[in-house]
């Protein structure tokens, strides 16, 4: 294993030290081979519009300087709200990612509000702030509003689409990524914020080296990649609300896939519309795809998804869902979500592959084998908010027993 070691190229200072420790931490049956740095995964954002409006979402140039600072090498990143941009620093020489919000009306309430959000995060002086993308500097640039962030090498997105010969992670590996991610959201949560967009897009690896080993399997080596530094950065701020915003939000919240069961049902909710989109997120990334069928067609597909995977509802939540949403549960002896609605017959045309994406479905416990991560997932989960897991509970949860983290200072 030493020999080994010696063996493995540096790709930059104070790496190979972490190459050697993902190595070990990996287990005795593995050898490295090779390591590569940055970006080794193709970046899979949302594919942009081809529509009428893009005069007014950034297009980015190879000649653009924006700040009269950062040098445009390429586009990372599209969302709803920004073109997100790899730069480099003029004056450091460092790479940066930058957000130029599109210019449609009605789309930003307040255009700066990511970078108040951070501010209050930063405001809270907790080493935490390192589970975050970092504001760098803003402005304005050809009318665009931008924002200049840390640059994260790949989202968990990228990694669960294209980290061919690295999915699955090792189990280590997914339990230090969750933690950190439990344990950025808990820090919002605690300054009395309330995310609202957790899904892979918008969870970052800062770094996205990797060493390749050999893994001996079953007699004969195999290559597998490996990370070098799970370090993780939440990004996209831009939805965060206080508490107090939260409780007179009327419209729904948080991806349809990561979508807690209060709001499907249009019922108040909070914080922890996060925590369950947290443990969405986590067993995605276990399961390397979506937790729920991303075609569900409607709220009551989904809500039968959630019981079928997660667990059935209790009593209370479905009578007082009930009260609002007629309809939506059945309240015999035992508490069922109605799907299909009531007098549809279910082998009917009409939810023939709702049904079947259904049965398909399969129960946490069955698809994840760590008997401990079901129960951390199930707590994250439940489907009433009011039993759900507090994000500093989930935190001391078995499952996290002797996980190491990589501090923002080790990334
Ligand atoms: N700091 C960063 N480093 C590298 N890539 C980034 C960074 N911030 C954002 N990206 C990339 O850009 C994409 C879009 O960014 P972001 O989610 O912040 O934009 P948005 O318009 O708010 O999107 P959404 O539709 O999710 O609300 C991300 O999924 C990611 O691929």
């Amino acid at each position: 294993m030493e020999n080994g070691m010696a063996t493995v190229p540096l790709v930059g200072p104070g790496t190979s030290d972490r190459i050697a420790e993902a190595v070990r931490r990996s287990g005795p049956l593995l050898r490295p081979i090779a390591s590569s740095r940055g970006v080794l995964m193709e970046r899979k954002s949302r594919p942009s519009p081809q529509t009428a409006y893009l005069e007014r979402i950034y297009q980015p140039r190879s000649s653009d300087v924006v700040l009269r600072r950062y040098k445009v090498r390429q586009k990372v990143g599209y969302g709803s709200f920004g073109t997100v941009v790899q730069a480099e620093d003029g004056i450091t020489g460092t790479i940066v990612a930058i957000k130029l919000l599109h210019k449609m009306q009605g789309l930003h309430n307040d255009i700066r509000q990511e970078e108040r959000v951070f501010e209050i995060l930063a405001g809270g002086c907790s080493p935490r702030i390192s589970l975050f993308a970092q504001v760098l500097q803003s402005g304005t640039f050809k009318g665009f509003h931008c924002t200049v962030f840390d640059f994260c090498d790949a989202t968990l997105y990228d990694l669960i689409e294209s980290g061919e010969g690295m999915m699955p992670l090792p189990p280590f590996h997914i339990r230090e990524i969750a933690l950190q991610i439990i344990q950025g959201i808990e820090y919002l949560h605690s300054l009395g914020l309330v995310h609202t967009d957790i899904k892979p897009d918008n969870i970052a690896l800062r770094r996205a080296d990797t060493v390749t080993v050999q893994q001996l399997d079953r007699g004969t080596f195999r290559k597998k990649r490996l990370l070098v530094s799970t370090a993780i950065c939440i990004i996209d701020l831009g939805g965060a609300m206080t508490f107090g915003q939260a409780s007179a939000m009327q419209r729904p919240v948080c991806p349809r896939m990561y979508r807690a069961p209060e709001v499907i049902l249009g019922m108040p909710w909070s914080s922890p519309v996060d925590a369950f989109a947290v443990g969405c997120v986590i067993a995605e990334l276990c399961l390397v795809k979506n937790l729920f069928h991303p075609e569900t067609e409607s709220n009551g597909e989904h809500l039968a998804m959630i019981e079928r995977i997660v667990g059935r509802f209790p009593r209370d939540f479905a009578k007082l869902a009930e009260s609002k949403r007629p309809g939506t549960f059945h309240l015999g002896a035992t508490v069922a979500v109605l799907f299909p609605p009531h007098g549809i017959p279910s082998a009917g045309e009409q939810f023939a592959d709702s049904m079947r994406r259904l049965l398909d479905a399969r129960p946490l416990s069955s698809a994840i084998y760590d008997v401990q991560l079901v129960d951390l997932l199930k707590k994250l989960m439940m489907p009433d908010p009011a039993q759900r897991s507090l994000l500093g509970d989930a935190a001391r949860h078995v499952y996290f027993d002797h996980t190491v983290t990589w501090t923002g200072a080790q990334y």
